[in-house]
């Protein structure tokens, strides 16, 4: 039998703080991944963003027309490192739809040209603004 099912009580005594801080923070980072469909860990905001690379999703999304939820890394650095914990990526800015981390920047710009991302976010239920534009396009031709 293992020791713990033997005494419960290891359990509770044993647990260093440092476990039950992490645990609350991997909960309050779960809460914001699963806040929206899309949701961007970035340095500074969409409308000022404080990096190249978070520049670079920014204007992704943008090009898709996606509606999303950022989140400040640089305003919070018990998050700037929990995110790259909770995804096991190392770096900013970090990408989730449907709850599922998908890419930083060039992950993001890969799928973006390779036209990957307009089916991801079809199976979120999201509608690409450039497959709009691809359709239109198709239509003008005939
Ligand atoms: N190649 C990366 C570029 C992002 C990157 O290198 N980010 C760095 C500089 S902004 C970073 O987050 N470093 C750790 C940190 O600032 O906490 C990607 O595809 O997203
Ligand atoms: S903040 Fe310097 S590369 Fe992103």
């Amino acid at each position: 039998m293992n020791i713990l099912m033997k005494s419960p009580k290891l359990l509770k005594l044993d647990l260093p703080f440092c476990y039950y801080l992490s645990t609350k923070i991997a909960d309050n980072i779960k809460n914001l991944v699963e806040g929206n469909k899309v949701v961007v860990f970035m340095k500074g905001v969409p409308e000022q963003p404080r990096c190249g690379f978070s520049n670079a999703v920014v204007q992704i999304m943008r090009m898709h027309g996606v509606k999303y939820e950022a989140h400040d890394v640089l305003k919070d650095e018990e998050l700037r490192q929990g995110i790259k914990e909770y995804s096991n990526w190392p770096t900013i800015p970090q990408v989730f739809i449907n709850g599922e981390f998908v890419g930083g920047c060039d992950i993001l710009l890969q799928m973006h040209q390779s036209g990957d991302l307009i089916e991801e976010l079809k199976k979120a239920g999201i509608n690409s603004a450039l497959l709009d534009e691809k359709k239109e396009m198709v239509e003008d031709k005939k």
